[in-house]
């Protein structure tokens, strides 16, 4: 072949690979897949995920922190704002999966269609000041008109909704779902995984060791007396004095508040949520690909109490949610703790059911 003629093949190939990625049309959008094994343009195999937010706090470092995970082959980053610039620098990351941006209420349904898991952190983040019930008036809305179209473009896809205040978002969800005739309990998680990495982190620091070897549950929901860690079920087993779990639980409810308070005005946590959620979604994904063992914390439809949702662990697989665990052995302290946060948590689920019934 003449050397002109491989020269003009290179700069076409390149040239379509620089199409701006929010005009890039998904080859196989139509299949609506909602199962793996799609060959993405790196070659990699893997799961289509999208983010509905991505261009905020939370959003834009869990963007480049998915397009770092070798099980993700293609990433869907749509937002209302801003989604152009995200996608533009997060897809000159040379890892395998393919990134594509899509912006405003009109690429919505193209953003959904034939993805494997959805992640939302769209929605309003707290001041100092505000408690996350606060967040409703706004969120609410953000997340019932987002269920909608997941509802309509990716009905079977695992959704892992962040959004605040979760206690409420993931109720409304379930309802929209249901309205929708799609809702199946499997696959809707409210992400509480950032309470587990602040335990696991506090804890730590109290027990001189490695975050990484610590295992803290944390059960109930993702709200101040919510939010219940269960210290006499940390792994490596150990001893607590009243002190020390006085000043842990209180850290662990109001690690939030902590870092809303920190940042003076500026947001919450994005940083360690955007972590907190990579690994949480990385946990559903293994699960999707039919890996064995995956135990995390998540606030789900449940059986585990009275309530209709509620934080515990849950084991992973390949439908999402394959089981939910009970919640073990409770000391008086714990069950007390469990009293305070049901109560809050009925009156938050009901808010949120009757958001979509009313
Ligand atoms: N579950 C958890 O553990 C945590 C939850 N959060 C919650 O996550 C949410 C997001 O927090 P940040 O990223 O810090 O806020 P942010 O304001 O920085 O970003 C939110 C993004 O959502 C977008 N957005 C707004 N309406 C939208 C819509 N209809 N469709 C798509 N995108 C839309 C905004 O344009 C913005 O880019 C908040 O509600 C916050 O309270 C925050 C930390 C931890
Ligand atoms: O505190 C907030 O508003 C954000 C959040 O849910 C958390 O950091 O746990």
């Amino acid at each position: 072949m003449h050397p002109t003629s491989n020269v003009n093949q290179r700069i076409a190939r390149i040239a379509a690979h620089l199409q701006p990625p929010n005009l890039q049309m998904e080859d196989d959008a139509s299949s609506n897949l909602n199962r793996v094994n799609c060959r993405a343009k790196g070659g990699a195999t893997g799961f289509k995920v999208a983010i509905l937010g991505a261009a905020g706090g939370i959003g834009q470092p869990l963007g480049l922190l998915m397009k770092m995970n070798p099980l993700v082959s293609v990433l869907h980053l749509y937002d209302v704002v801003n989604t152009p610039g995200v996608t533009a620098d997060i897809s000159h990351m040379d890892t395998g999966a393919v990134v594509r941006g899509f912006l405003g209420q009109q690429q919505l349904e193209d953003a959904l269609i034939g993805m494997d898991l959805v992640i939302i952190p769209a929605g309003v983040p707290r001041k100092p000041g505000m408690t996350r019930d606060d967040l409703f008036n706004i969120n609410a809305g953000i997340v019932k008109t987002l269920c909608e179209a997941i509802a309509k473009c990716c009905p079977k896809a695992i959704v892992n909704l962040i959004s605040n205040p979760v206690n409420s978002t993931v109720p409304i969800a379930a309802e929209v779902f249901k309205r929708a005739g799609t809702y199946d309990p499997k696959r809707l998680l409210g992400v509480t995984m950032l309470d587990v990495v602040r335990a696991n982190t506090f804890v730590a620091e109290v027990l001189g060791l490695d975050p990484r070897d610590v295992d803290v549950p944390v059960v109930g929901g993702h709200a101040g007396v919510t939010i219940l860690p269960l210290l006499s079920q940390v792994k490596p087993p150990c001893a607590f004095t009243p002190k020390e779990i006085d000043y842990l639980t209180d850290r662990i409810q109001n690690g939030g508040t902590e870092v809303v308070e920190a940042k003076a005005g500026a947001g919450s946590a994005t940083l360690s949520m955007a972590y907190a959620a990579v690994k949480f979604a990385d946990a559903c994904l293994r699960g999707l690909r039919g890996d064995s063992g995956i135990i995390e914390c998540a606030f789900v439809d449940s059986q585990v109490t009275e309530l209709p949702f509620f934080a515990s662990k849950v084991r992973l697989g390949r439908c999402g949610v394959e089981e939910v665990l009970p919640l073990g052995p409770l000391n008086e302290y714990e069950r007390e703790g469990l009293e305070k946060a049901k109560k809050e948590l009925a009156a938050s689920i009901e808010k949120g059911i009757s958001f979509v019934r009313k």
